[in-house]
């Protein structure tokens, strides 16, 4: 009986746990760990053990994992694809509306006020300086139209804003989903120059670093509203904070406290919450769980962000052994020299690529002998070899 190890980094949701059949078991050591839950805590400087087969980011974001480091240990990382989506759109929406009616201020002052005998008739004096404006009717462009991008674009539509869809790297499916009503903007500049609100929903990467900067900032309209609940790093912060001081942006809703954010006039902060609904919590962990059950039991990867997607179906012969490698010249034949020198006869072959890496599952009729298996680790380029049957 296989012995499975999973280690969470954060708290997972027990429906996702649970998810995981007989054979696997939750420990609180990562040293032994063949599978990683994490949510947002910070792997960048972690050391893995070489138990260490898979991580699964049971969210969007996978800024938190150094996915180059893990490519060339063999370690698979997964992601789970629109699993909290709905949660950080709806909170998108209380965002725009938070934006646009000053309803952090009127909430303070009520509670500055709760001591008050004439706090109706207070309010009555006071509200003036909480008035606000409509959503209806403004324009919100919308960058990034992944998951989470298509569910605000399309909800905002239905709220009666006009919407301006950037991406150029829009998937078909997302495209497919997007309402008819949203206008492509072919270049972002088209967009800052057009929307009263800008909500950003890209991935944070070196590309989308600082990507709202001072020459964007100075694009966009007078007064405009930004939204940012993807990643405190796309926004540049000095920039940001000096177009608030000047009204040029009048309001800033993020989703990222930075000791710099908090500080900011007109920033409405909140501690990280889009994706923390028990509704999204359960989506992404049973979505993590199955994929990484499904990695270390068949060898079958589905939403990886480092290597491919590969489908190789149930091993129904005598055993499987699955490389993680370069993708490289030669790699192929390498393997199956060493496999035809051993007698070892290939019944099923899949290999797939992606980028610099590849992946290659072999159902063979006979077991490998361990120098056979010797011989394939010590290829160049071979990340990982594993028996997974
Ligand atoms: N506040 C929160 O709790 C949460 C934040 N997030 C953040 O939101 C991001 C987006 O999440 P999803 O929509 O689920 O991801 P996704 O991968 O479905 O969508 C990202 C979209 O951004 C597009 N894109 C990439 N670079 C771009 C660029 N330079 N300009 C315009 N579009 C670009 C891609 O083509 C893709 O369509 C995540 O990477 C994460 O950082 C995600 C979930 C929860
Ligand atoms: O999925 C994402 O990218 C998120 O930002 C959500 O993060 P969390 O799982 O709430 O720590």
């Amino acid at each position: 009986m296989k012995n499975r190890k999973i280690y969470c980094l954060n708290p997972i949701s027990e429906i996702g746990l649970k998810k995981f059949r007989g054979g696997y078991s939750i420990t609180d050591k990562i040293e032994d760990a063949h599978g990683v839950l994490v949510r947002s805590a910070d792997m960048l400087a972690m050391d893995f053990p070489k138990s260490l087969r898979a991580i699964a980011r049971a969210g969007a974001g996978v800024n938190n994992i150094p996915l180059e480091k893990c490519s060339e240990m063999g370690i698979v990382v997964f992601n789970t694809p629109g699993a909290n989506a709905n949660g950080v759109k709806e909170l998108v929406i209380a965002g725009l509306l938070l934006a646009s009616r000053n309803i952090s201020g009127g909430i303070e002052w009520v509670r500055k006020n709760s001591g008050g005998e004439n706090i109706a008739k207070d309010a009555e004096k006071a509200k003036k300086a909480f008035a606000g404006r409509e959503i209806l009717g403004k324009k919100l462009g919308v960058i990034g139209l992944g998951a989470i991008g298509v569910m605000v674009a399309n909800t905002a539509i239905s709220l009666g804003m006009e919407v301006y869809g950037y991406d150029p790297y829009i998937s078909v499916g997302s495209a497919w989903n997007l309402k008819r009503d949203v206008h492509h903007s072919e270049n972002v500049d088209e967009l800052y120059e057009k929307c009263d609100y800008i909500t950003v929903h890209v991935p944070a990467t070196p590309s989308t670093r600082g990507m709202i900067d001072a020459e964007a900032l100075a694009k966009m309209k007078k007064g405009v509203k930004i939204l940012n609940f993807a990643r405190d790093t796309l926004v540049s912060e000095n920039d940001l904070a000096a177009a608030l001081e000047s009204g040029h942006v009048s309001v800033y809703v993020t989703d990222f406290p930075t000791a710099k954010s908090v500080k900011m006039k007109n920033a409405v902060v909140l501690p990280h919450l889009g994706a923390s609904t028990a509704e999204s919590e359960d989506n992404c962990a049973v979505m993590a769980a199955c994929e990484l059950q499904e990695y270390l039991d068949n060898g079958n990867i589905k939403h990886s962000v480092n290597y491919p997607d590969c489908d190789a179906g149930v091993c129904r012969t005598e055993s499987r052994i699955a490389c993680l490698h370069g993708n490289l010249p030669g790699m192929i034949s390498k393997f199956t020299a060493i496999m035809s020198e051993e007698d070892i006869n290939i019944a099923n072959l899949t290999n797939k690529s992606r980028d610099k890496y590849a992946y290659t599952v072999i159902d063979i009729d006979t077991r490998i002998t361990d120098e056979a298996l010797e011989r394939i680790r010590e290829i160049v380029g071979m990340h990982r070899v594993r028996i997974v049957k």
